[in-house]
């Protein structure tokens, strides 16, 4: 079973923790109070650093229900946490934008990351043609 090795910037924020069975991803909360009006950015700070085990990468994206309950978007729409980040100092944040006035509570659940292996090492070879049939995208397969 990999583990994570965590360090807390906060007692406010309760640990994280793995549910089985429902979702293996894991909510992460705000560890500082952050007050945004409509139109503003700021990084939220999550109040973790992790080193993730070896061969990994965490992906953060909101919660289904952060929107509604916060007006947050999230401005890189998934975060990516290499595994070299894992200094004392390298606190996970997440970057939102405010469509409207709202207040962020320490111990908010606002994101949930999971862990996933680090794709393979790739070189690309260039070539003048691919030689495959076109599949056509965006919409080309109609509507219904
Ligand atoms: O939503 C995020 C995205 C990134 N990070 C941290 C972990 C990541 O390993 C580090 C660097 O992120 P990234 O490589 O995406 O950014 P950068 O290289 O610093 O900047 P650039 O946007 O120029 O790629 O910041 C977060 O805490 N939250």
């Amino acid at each position: 079973m990999p583990q994570i090795r965590i360090k807390y910037f906060t007692d406010a924020i309760e640990r994280l923790t793995y549910i089985d069975g429902k979702s293996d991803w894991i909510d992460l909360r705000a560890s500082e109070e952050v007050t945004l009006k409509a139109g503003e950015f700021c990084l939220i700070p999550l109040g973790v650093a992790m080193e993730l085990p070896e061969g990994y990468e965490a992906h953060v994206v909101p919660r289904s229900s952060t929107f509604k309950n916060y007006g947050i978007i999230q401005t890189n729409s998934c975060g990516i946490i290499d595994g070299t980040y894992c200094g004392d100092d390298d606190m996970w944040r997440m970057p939102v934008y405010a469509v409207r006035d709202t207040v962020i509570h320490v111990n908010d659940r606002i994101c949930q990351f999971r862990i996933f292996e680090n794709q393979p090492k790739i070189t690309f070879d260039e070539v003048e043609s691919l030689g495959n049939k076109n599949r056509g995208g965006f919409g080309s397969t109609g509507k219904q």
